[in-house]
């Protein structure tokens, strides 16, 4: 399923995420470009303080020569500034109208203070003034930016897990739990790391850029040419440690899924590990997994770490070549000294768009590691769809055709050889045979978890193959070998299959399914928490809460599948009565290994390497000394039959005897 992207078609398809936001993206970029202009002018207004102080101390050292031959009037024209003693060359672009600004003021308003002073106080205040709209902008700027980040990973996580859940069991079975779970959680994260904060800092960057050097320009050519000519080396330097950077961590993530995968495997299986006192062993694998990412960090960290000093060397490099030049042509008086100061802030900001167009190059590219991950997985077709015109299933009477069926896992050999049974609607019909014959496979194209490749099913005449996959599955119901309950409550897990149902309903069912008792006796009773899996509960009880899922969830047609191999006889006793209950008036498909539990089957079919070998009552077979009747024997020569009691009987033979409750006389209370 591996299949080759570009990480330009990638690119693309992620920034179509952004579609349905665009009225925000419009935001986000007019607040980039404001932001951009702001941040430059604080700035200048420092060169200009600057330049004025260095005026005023000149003048004044001028004045101390020829105090003495100016007349009072004279010196307090030239304190106001009215008339400024040295022509002014406005070399820093928003200086003359600041400057007119302050001196208006202080004209108007000020006149008994110092010109210098006020015209400080005034640029001090405009320097705070347009820091706190830059801040405000900034402040705007992520709030929108980071909430839509958000979103998008939002949208795209919702995306992903509904497509992965709709995916063939196949899916499942060919891919680590652990990997699925990494491309859900970190995989998706990328979304926010490719698009939202790369693109708009990179946006912002490229208009902080280019009005740096229209002002740069203006200042001084020379100097900024100087600058623009670092800039190639600091791009080149990014971009061949970024690719170093971006083929390690291609790597990383795959050994972060594995590492994932590991865990999920090890604490689903600890008491595995703990009974057979693997812990040493499994740790070891854990440290060797473990190290794999520690040493892909370390590797990435590395060039990182050495990228930032090798990029700094460069730009070091630019800036003594602005001193030198810059000094020189302040001594010159060809560059004022507030022009010369205000050019190592521009610089700062001319290389960090520089660097940053790296870095963004760089983080995209990682970015886009994890995205094609997320799309291969997006990209895996839904084999079970919907046929375009099927129609629900109406509620079914349960009668169940098997007509030629034949089934094969992948390409290898087939599992299943025309099969045909016939099921009538509240028929028990019983799956036995050796292990690997194809039992459970069998039920599992009922619910359409795997399609035939020949051959058709029906259900009341529908083909299965041409009515929805939710009608169908929503008339079924499953009682599997190995009980899966969710970490919640008794009541949640026993009312998964209708959410409606009330608390009424859930102790019935759960009565029918002989699992009051023990539920009561929980700390919370129905609201007891069962732990992962439902490990707080023995294996019986969780069969019965199964049972009670399934007695709620009251279905037309049940597959059970050895619902009741892994317990003690009394419990078996238990759990059996649970089934007749809700076995009654419903098609069953029943796989027990124990034939004891399916004596009175409607009909028992025996399968051998995926044929129907034999197929009649449980009377019938043992006279047809076939297959069966081997079976037969050699459960009764090995185990202790087990006969199914009449339900007025079990509670008296048993040490622990549960309730008998009458199915008929719940169904009458119910509201069913
Ligand atoms: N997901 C799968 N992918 C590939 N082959 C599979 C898969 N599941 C089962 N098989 C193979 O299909 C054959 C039938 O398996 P199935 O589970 O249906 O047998 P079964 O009769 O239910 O066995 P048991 O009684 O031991 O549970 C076996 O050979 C098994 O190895």
């Amino acid at each position: 399923m591996k299949k080759e992207f570009h990480s330009k078609g990638t690119y693309v398809r992620l920034l179509c995420y952004l579609k349905p936001y665009w009225r925000r993206v419009i935001v986000i970029l007019l607040l980039s470009i404001i932001s951009a202009f702001v941040a430059v002018l604080p700035i200048q207004i420092l060169g200009i303080a600057v330049d004025e102080i260095r005026m005023a101390d000149r003048h004044a050292n001028r004045n101390v020569e020829t105090t003495h031959a100016l007349s009072l009037p004279a010196q307090k024209a030239n304190m106001s500034g009215d008339e400024p003693v040295l022509k002014k060359k406005y070399s820093i672009p928003v200086a003359k109208p600041l400057l007119k600004m302050s001196g208006y003021i202080h004209n108007h308003w000020f006149l008994e203070y110092n010109y210098i002073m006020v015209t400080l106080v005034f640029l001090a205040s405009g320097f705070l003034v347009l820091h706190a709209i830059s801040s405000c902008i900034s402040l705007a700027h992520g709030y929108i930016t980071s909430e839509l980040g958000q979103r998008l990973v939002y949208d795209m996580r919702n995306q992903l897990y509904g497509h992965i859940q709709r995916f063939p069991l196949s899916y499942f079975e060919n891919n680590k739990t652990g990997d699925i779970m990494s491309r859900i959680m970190n995989d998706v994260n990328s979304l926010e790391q490719a698009i939202v904060g790369p693109v708009i800092t990179f946006i912002t960057d490229m208009f902080k850029f280019f009005w740096i050097i229209y002002f740069c320009m203006k200042l001084d050519w020379q100097l900024t040419s100087i600058v623009l000519f670092v800039c190639p080396f600091i791009s080149l330097c990014t971009y061949s440690f970024g690719k170093r950077i971006r083929r390690i961590f291609r790597s990383l993530r795959e050994k972060t899924g594995d590492l994932n995968a590991l865990i999920q495997d090890n604490i689903s299986g600890i008491r595995v590990i703990a009974g057979f006192a693997k812990e040493t062993e499994e740790l070891e694998r854990f440290k060797h997994k473990n190290y794999e990412n520690y040493f892909l960090h370390v590797r990435i960290l590395r060039l990182v770490n050495t990228l930032r000093p090798a990029v700094d060397l460069i730009t070091e490099t630019g800036a003594v070549a602005v001193i030198c030049l810059g000094g020189y042509k302040v001594l010159q008086g060809q560059l004022s000294a507030g022009t010369f100061v205000i050019f190592f802030p521009y610089l700062q900001m001319m290389y960090g768009p520089i660097t940053g167009l790296t870095r963004f190059y760089n983080q995209v590219q990682r970015a886009i590691a994890s995205t094609e991950r997320v799309f291969e997985a997006l990209d895996t077709p839904v084999e079970l769809q919907d046929a375009p015109d099927a129609l629900p299933l109406p509620v079914v009477q349960g009668f169940v055709e098997f007509k030629h069926v034949h089934f094969m896992y992948g390409k290898d050999k087939e599992v299943l050889t025309d099969i045909n049974i016939t099921a009538c609607p509240g028929q028990m019909i019983a799956f036995v045979g050796p292990s690997g014959s194809g039992k459970t496979t069998l039920t599992k194209l009922l619910p359409r978890f795997y399609d035939p490749v020949k051959g058709d099913i029906f259900i009341d005449g529908y083909n299965i193959k041409n009515v929805t996959l939710h009608s169908l599955r929503k008339q079924m119901a499953m009682v599997l070998q190995e009980t899966f309950l969710f970490n919640d409550t008794v009541r949640t897990n026993i009312a998964y299959a209708r959410s409606d149902a009330s608390d009424k309903d859930v102790e019935y069912a759960a009565k029918a399914a002989n699992a009051h008792d023990f539920i009561m006796q929980l700390p919370n009773g129905y609201y007891s928490i069962i732990g992962e899996r439902g490990v707080k509960l023995s294996g019986g009880q969780k069969q019965r809460i199964a049972i009670a899922r399934a007695i709620l969830a009251n279905p037309r047609i049940l597959i059970l599948d050895e619902a009741t191999s892994s317990v003690d006889t009394e419990t078996e006793q238990l759990i059996q009565n649970a089934i007749y209950r809700l076995i009654k008036n419903r098609t069953t498909f029943i796989i027990a290994h124990r034939l004891s539990t399916i004596l009175h089957a409607d009909r028992i079919v025996v399968l051998e390497n995926g044929r129907i070998v034999e197929a009649g009552l449980h009377q019938e077979l043992l006279a047809n000394n076939g297959l069966y009747k081997k079976l037969f024997e050699m459960q009764f020569d090995t185990q202790e039959k087990i006969k199914p009691k009449p339900e007025t009987e079990t509670g008296e033979d048993m040490k622990n005897p549960e309730p008998v409750i009458d199915i008929e006389e719940l169904r009458q209370t119910m509201e069913w």
